[in-house]
């Protein structure tokens, strides 16, 4: 059964959405047990409060903490463990790319280069397209994880992480449900299960929750009017589930072009609506990626001239847009980008179908009505389906305490980049700087960097206080990290500080 068909009207298409991220959460696998197991005798020492059954059981991390498992977060785990510097992933869904698994369409390919989407000290295999589709990113990923041996705990949604002053380190919250009875049983059983919460504290946090963590469904007069199916772009898959149907596809992102050319190839002739300025780019200049080219003149020339030659190229290659009702942005695609991140689009043949008419382009929803829309030029159309290729949301603010006022409102780093990736008593940011993956690897070597300087000196410190050899002490730390143990701990003790690590002798 296709996933929209057990929610099928409007009102239910953003809680739809919403369970399906938290869904993840929810499934767990044994081997996510194996990994939680291995953690607690690696660099953290895990203290299961036995007395008090409702009482979370807390993790002291003497490393880093990052939270999510997508590209940003498993690029800077990777740098981070190469650095020798442990570091623990925490993940809601209940395995490494989520988004990239579950929330994706069929016919998706990357639409910049493989150069420009590796993760660092990995390159791609050499057989892999320019352009690799979905399949052949998530294999990359999943080998991501499994040639570093990155350290995860899936099923663990951080509610919570604020900086504890008095004890200087990172106290995170997560919720997790009881996989073992959960197992296949569904969202219902599990949450009947009960969540578990746990607390983990760490030096250092690091945010890699993602630009799209969240769907974002509007709210548009008369939706809950619409009696059709609605779902966001996230659960669409394929257009094979709407042949026969009208559509409509709200959003001229890259989700929503794509959507709508994917469903001209099952025969559905959808219409999508544009309600603003887009800059549409064709995919290649000259048999080279307009990205790549892009990129080349930003490197000599300034951001005026590279957006002057984008939008000239455009216009040789497709022709005035407007007459087909896609206005051009005052301002070029690369100022846009760097000023408000939004992407423009690159077309993989979207526009052809437009001008041909198998697309047809609508202005903004005006509202909904029970069986279709009336648009703002006054036209009604209607509609069996409406997919919401409305775009993303960071979901930061639910969760981090940001009392530096790092965050925007809207979960981005205010800090214009390059300087995004740090904030401040231990926070760092990757991914989150509307610079693709690119930035992410960016980002990603940058914390390691800092991050393994403030560790190493950390540790030297604490180890000139219990043992007075350094030098013998720095070639021990400097070998991969071992087992930490805590000699003396007392588990329900009220504990301000972490307690003292140290490295065993070996
Ligand atoms: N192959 C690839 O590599 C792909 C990459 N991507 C990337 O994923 C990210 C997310 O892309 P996408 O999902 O397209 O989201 P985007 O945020 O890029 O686009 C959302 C679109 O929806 C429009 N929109 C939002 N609300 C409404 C509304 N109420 N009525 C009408 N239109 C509305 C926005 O218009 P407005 O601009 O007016 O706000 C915008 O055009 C981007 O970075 C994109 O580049 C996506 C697909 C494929
Ligand atoms: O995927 C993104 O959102 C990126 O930031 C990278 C990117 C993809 N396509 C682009 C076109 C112009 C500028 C950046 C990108």
């Amino acid at each position: 059964m296709p996933p929209y068909e057990s929610h099928s009207t409007y009102a239910a298409a953003e809680a739809a959405a919403e369970a399906f991220y938290s869904e993840q959460e929810y499934m767990g696998k044994a081997a996510n047990d194996d990994s939680n197991r291995r953690l607690c005798c690696r660099s953290a020492v895990t203290v299961a409060a036995v007395a008090a059954a409702a009482a979370p059981v807390v993790t002291f991390w003497n490393g880093a903490i990052v939270v999510g498992a997508g590209p940003s977060g498993m690029a800077t785990a990777a740098c981070l463990q190469l650095k020798g510097v442990p570091c623990l992933i925490l993940e809601k869904s209940d395995g490494i790319a989520s988004l990239w698994k579950h929330n994706t369409y069929d016919r998706l390919h990357l639409h910049i280069p493989k150069e420009f989407c590796e993760l660092p000290h990995l390159p791609f295999p050499a057989d892999f397209p320019t352009y690799p589709n979905r399949r052949q990113f998530i294999q990359y990923l999943d080998n991501y994880a499994a040639h570093f041996k990155l350290d995860f705990r899936f099923n663990q949604q951080v509610t919570s992480a604020a900086f504890d002053p008095a004890a200087a380190c990172w106290k995170i919250t997560t919720r997790s449900c009881n996989t073992s009875s959960a197992a296949g049983a569904g969202l219902a059983a599990a949450a009947a299960a009960g969540a578990v919460v746990s607390e983990f504290r760490a030096r250092w946090l690091v945010v890699a929750s993602g630009e799209n963590a969240e769907a974002v469904c509007p709210v548009i007069p008369g939706a809950g009017d619409f009696k059709g199916r609605v779902l966001h772009s996230s659960r669409y898959k394929s257009g094979a589930d709407y042949q026969g149907l009208r559509v409509l596809v709200v959003g001229a992102g890259n989700s929503g072009m794509e959507i709508a050319l994917d469903l001209t190839n099952f025969n559905v002739t959808p219409s999508l609506v544009v309600r603003g300025p887009v800059h549409i780019l064709p995919r290649e200049v000259f048999g080279k990626s307009t990205f790549a080219v892009a990129m080349k003149l930003l490197k000599t020339f300034p951001l005026w001239f590279t957006d002057s030659f984008l939008v000239w190229y455009a216009w040789a290659l497709m022709g005035d847009t407007n007459s087909y009702g896609l206005h051009r942005p005052a301002e070029g695609p690369m100022t846009i980008k760097t000023k408000l991140g939004k992407t423009p689009v690159l077309d993989v043949g979207t526009f052809a179908k437009i001008k041909n008419g198998d697309i047809k382009v609508v202005p903004a929803i005006d509202h909904l009505t029970s069986n279709g829309a009336q648009f703002a030029d006054g036209q009604v159309q209607q509609f069996d389906a409406i997919i919401l290729a409305t775009g993303y949301r960071s979901n930061v603010p639910q969760w981090l305490n940001d009392n530096c006022n790092f965050f925007s409102e809207e979960g981005f780093p205010r800090n214009p980049s390059p300087k995004a990736w740090k904030g401040e008593t231990g926070l760092y940011i990757a991914g989150l700087g509307r610079k693709g993956i690119l930035g992410a690897a960016f980002d990603a070597k940058n914390i390691a960097d800092d991050i393994s300087q403030l560790f190493f000196a950390a540790e030297l410190e604490s180890h000139a206080r219990v043992q007075p050899a350094p030098q013998q002490q720095q070639q021990q730390l400097l070998r991969k990290p071992q087992m930490l143990q805590v000699p003396s701990f007392q588990p329900n003790a009220p504990t301000t500080r972490p307690p003292q690590l140290h490295t065993p002798m070996n």
